[in-house]
This record gives structure tokens, sequence and C-alpha cells, in this order.
């Protein structure tokens, strides 16, 4: 007889995976490796940005004071008595009705307090002495980049857990982090089972495919800012899979296999995880495609059993696997970001299970619409390629049309949610 599953509820499922996420180790790389990684410590500002007053223009450094009587009618005329350009710091003082030539980046002149364009002042020479002349006053302040106006120091400019993007960047090498402390990449491990699997340079035989999964899950793990490491496909065989499996759990702070998780004569995976004693949280969840979604924990250590099917293999790890990884990188919002958005498309068939419908998002006069990205089956491969989000379509109803708001996971985002389950 065939063994009857009881499935669970999504949320129910997650939160089971969820009590062995636990944050991972840290690890210090060049700031030349640190787009992508995700920051092991709050990244705080220890001096102001700038740490000088500095000129936003290229102009004429003064005493706004000087300048107070200047108009149309009476032009004021300043003594040029220095030169200064980004990176070197004025040497004489400036007295009444002088001025300093400062380009823009250059550290203000003590006594300065306004800078004046190029374009606003006319220039002359006299007896081998340089002038300007400006017919408008200034305020004190006017064209001063102060210190600390971009960055105050002892602000908290960025938060541990944060995926590290160009500008994150940019941040680390103002504050002098030549080497960057990110968390370090989990390693998760991949076993993609099935005897008909080929490998991707095979020649297609009847009765046989090439074996995807590995490829996707792989890229998956890459996305989610984990380390894949592939051990290769394995036959449908009792024994070569248990040991193979085995073996691989010491070199993996997270396992995933593929395909044999069902209840097939050949899908060995349930027998496996009872024979190397781990606990199995749940065999069955009630949601589409990805239903049959296995995870058992050893140790703490968690094995995901991931659907044979591609796309609900890849639903399987995006809601199971990835929250765990990115909790491991210290991200407070592990899970995939929810959206709102409008479906573009008739969604007619009925279904029991929450479907999670790989879909493509896209703007449609300044609103988020959503459509499916191909065909929705479990066993489908195709529909993957376009799709950036899951639309989630409770189940229970009689299916869902063009023009009403659905919930969306977006798949390419780094910044994550809390929790997105009701
Ligand atoms: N009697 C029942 N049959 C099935 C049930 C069920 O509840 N009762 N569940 C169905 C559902 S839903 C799914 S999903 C699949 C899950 O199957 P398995 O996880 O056991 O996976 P396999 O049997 O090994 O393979 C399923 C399918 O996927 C192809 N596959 C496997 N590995 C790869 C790979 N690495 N790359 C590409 N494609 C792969 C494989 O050839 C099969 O076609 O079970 C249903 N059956
Ligand atoms: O796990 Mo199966 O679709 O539910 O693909
Ligand atoms: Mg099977």
């Amino acid at each position: 007889m065939v063994e009857r599953r009881t499935p669970i509820p999504v949320p129910e499922a997650v939160s089971r995976v969820m009590q062995f996420a636990v944050e991972g180790e840290n690890e210090i790389i060049p700031i030349e490796a640190s787009y992508g990684r995700f920051l092991a410590e709050d990244l705080i500002a220890d001096h102001d940005v700038p740490h000088f007053d500095r000129s936003p223009y290229d102009g004429f450094a003064v005493r706004a004071i000087d300048t107070k009587d200047a108009g149309q009618e009476n032009p004021i005329e300043f003594e040029v008595v220095e030169e200064i350009g980004a990176g070197s710091v004025a040497t004489k003082q400036v007295g009444a009705y002088q001025a300093i030539r400062i380009m823009t980046g250059a550290q203000m002149p003590e006594e300065c307090d306004a800078v004046v364009m190029l374009e606003l002042t006319t220039e002359l020479e006299r007896d081998g002495k340089k002038y300007m002349v400006i017919k408008r006053p200034f305020k004190s302040g006017d064209n001063v980049s102060f210190q600390g106006e971009d960055v105050a120091k002892g602000s908290v400019l960025v938060k541990k857990g944060t995926h590290i993007n160009p500008g994150i960047k940019a941040l680390l090498a103002t504050f002098g982090y030549h080497q960057v402390t990110v968390a370090k990449r989990p390693i998760v491990g991949i076993y993609a089972t099935g005897t008909e699997l080929l490998d991707v340079d095979e020649a297609l035989v009847p009765g046989k495919i090439r074996n995807s999964n590995a490829f996707m899950v792989s890229a998956q793990i890459q996305r989610a800012g984990a380390e894949p490491k592939y051990f290769g496909k394995l036959p449908d065989n009792f024994e070569l899979c248990f040991e193979a499996i085995r073996n691989a759990i010491d070199q993996v702070d997270i396992l995933i296999t593929t395909g044999g998780v069902s209840v097939g004569d050949y899908d060995y995976l349930p027998a496996i995880y009872e024979k190397l004693g781990a606990e199995v949280l749940f065999n069955k969840i009630a949601m589409r495609p990805g239903s049959v979604t296995t995870v058992a924990q050893l140790n703490g250590k968690l094995l995901y059993g991931l659907s044979g099917n591609p796309s609900a293999c890849y639903v399987g790890f995006e809601l199971l696997a990835r929250p765990v990884i990115r909790t491991r990188l210290f991200s407070n919002k592990p899970h995939l970001q929810k959206i709102k958005a409008v479906l573009h498309a008739d969604f007619p068939k009925p279904n029991p299970f929450t479907r999670f419908v790989r879909s493509t998002i896209g703007f449609d006069e300044g609103k988020v619409s959503v459509t499916p990205s191909g065909l929705d089956k479990s066993n489908v491969v195709s529909s993957l390629a376009g799709a950036n989000a899951l639309m989630i379509l409770p189940g229970g109803t009689r299916g869902y049309g063009r023009g009403m708001e659905v919930d969306v996971l977006y798949l390419e985002d780094q910044e994550g949610s809390k929790w997105p389950w009701a």
C-alpha cells in the first residue's frame, strides 16, 4: 500500500525549517571581492565626511563680509593671493578684500567662509598681481560643503546583514576598509538523483534526460548568497545514494538532493533519511508545485529533499532553503520580498493547494503587473527562464482573472522580508 502523507500549510513548513536556521560565521576579505557579499558588522562612520570644509565649485574663496556691499553698480575687487586645487591646502592668510582661487574639492582656507563661482567673476592683472571682481554679495556659508554634511561621525551607515551593493562598496572605501568583515558563504551541497539523468555534454538517448536541476539549484544557491558544492548525479540505487549522502553531510552546511522524494518505487530519499536517523520535518506541503518537498534534520543540519520536477524543485528551494541561507548571512529579512501586483492574464485553473506560479513582473502604467512566465506544470523547465517572481494564488478558489490584485514573491531582490506569510 502506498504511503499516505499529510500535507501541512506552507507557513508551517517554513516555520519548521526556520527552527534550524542559525547565523553563520564571519570572514575577512579584500574590499575588491566584497561586492555581492553580506556585511557581518554594522558599518559605522569613524570620521566625518567630508572631514574638512571644502569648495563644491571652481571659484574664489572669500570672506563673505568683504562682499556685502557688492552690486551691479558697485563692483568689488579682490586681490588673488594664492591658487589651490583639490588636495592642496592654502598656505597664505586671507585678509580683507583678498581671495584664494580654489578648485572643486579643495579645503576651504581658514579665514574664508564663501565661494564665488568662476562664472560670476571677472579677472584682471595689474602690476604683476592678480585680481578678480564680483558684482553681488555672498553670505557666510554660501557655496561651502561643510565638514560632516555627508556623513556625521558615529552614525550607523549600513546594518549588519546587508547585501553589499556598489554604493556600500563606495562607503567601505570612504572609511578605509581595505579588508571587509563579511558573512562566510555557507556551503550548500547538491546531489541530483535519477537513473534517467545524463550529463550536460551527453547526447540524448531514449528515456533519458539531461540533469538540469543541479545547475539550476546551483545558481539559486549563488543568488541566495551561498556557495554551491556539486557532488554529481546518482542513479536510483539505495546503497549508492545512502553512502554518497552520508559522506557528503560532513562536507557541507546544508545538503540538497533533487528527485526521489515521492512515493515511487525508486524514490529512496525517505528510506535514506530513516536509515541516517534523520528527523523528517515534513514530507508533504499544501502547495503546488513542490508538494513533495521533504526536509529532514540530522544533528541540526538541514537535508533538503527537493522534488525532481524542475519547477517543483525551484519553488521548494526559494521558499524553504533561501531563508535559511539568508539567516546564515545575518539577514533579519531572510524570506522573499512580497509585493502586490495586478494579474495580467486569466488563471482559471482551480486548485485545493496554494499555487506558486512562476511569473514575470513588469510595469504597466506605473503599476506592477504580473504574468505567468510559461506553462504552469510542475515538470516544466521552460517557464523558469522568464521567472523573476512567484505569484501566490491561494488554494480553494475557482481561479483568478485578469485585473485582480495578487501577492507576488520577488526573486531578484536583495532586501527580503521578515515574514511574508499570513
Ligand atoms: N503516485 C504519486 N505519484 C506522484 C506524486 C504523488 O503524490 N503520488 N507526486 C508527484 C509530484 S507532485 C511530484 S513533484 C513528483 C516528485 O517526484 P520525485 O521528487 O520523487 O522525483 P523523481 O521521481 O526522481 O523525478 C520526477 C521527475 O523529475 C525529473 N527529474 C528528476 N531529476 C531531474 C534533474 N536533475 N533534472 C531534470 N529533471 C529531473 C524526472 O525525470 C521525473 O520526470 O512525483 C509525482 N508523482
Ligand atoms: O511537488 Mo509536485 O507538483 O507538487 O510538483
Ligand atoms: Mg519519484
